[in-house]
């Protein structure tokens, strides 16, 4: 690949980040209750109210970041723009409109931007869990901005 991309290696332990609209919290708990295993051997983060209740639920130690619609959204969007999140878990209510909307686009946008595994459904979930790359390292490839940022402006 081209000198337009660089490699930024992701470890075994990563960052991730789970996120579900109100109408999604039942199946992301189940879903994090199923893999509670596998995901305790990762750093866990998420929005506010879906953290309080992924930690009640499977006990596991979750860094919670504000309510989504009070911000959390783009704060977890600051850490991946940061680089402080390898993966993003979010389950979206396609049929609620979200006082919040423009958050949310922009977290699912940075997300990728750099290149973040994102799923934004049970299924999409499934396949990234049962990925090698999951528990493994992997070595991610992402736009080299260092042309963008040193651009000439207007
Ligand atoms: O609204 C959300 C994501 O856009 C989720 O926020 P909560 O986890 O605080 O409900």
């Amino acid at each position: 690949m081209s000198s337009q991309y660089k490699k930024i290696n992701i470890p075994e332990r990563k960052n991730i980040v789970l996120i579900a609209h109100d109408n999604k919290k039942r199946e992301l708990l189940e879903w994090a209750v199923l893999h509670a295993k596998e995901l305790a051997k990762h750093n866990l983060y998420a929005t506010g109210t879906t953290g309080k209740l992924l930690e009640r639920e499977t006990g596991l130690e979750v860094t919670c970041f504000e309510s989504g619609p009070l911000g959390g959204d783009m704060q977890a969007g600051a850490y991946i723009a940061d680089g402080k999140l390898d993966l993003v878990l979010f389950f979206w209510d396609p049929l609620a409109a979200q006082p919040h909307d423009p958050d949310v686009r922009a977290l699912l946008r940075v997300a990728v931007v750099w290149n973040v595994p994102l799923a934004c459904n049970q299924s999409s979930a499934d396949f990234l869990i049962t990925s090698p790359y999951f528990s493994g390292k992997y070595i991610k490839t992402v736009t080299d901005f260092t042309v963008y940022k040193n651009r000439k402006s207007p």
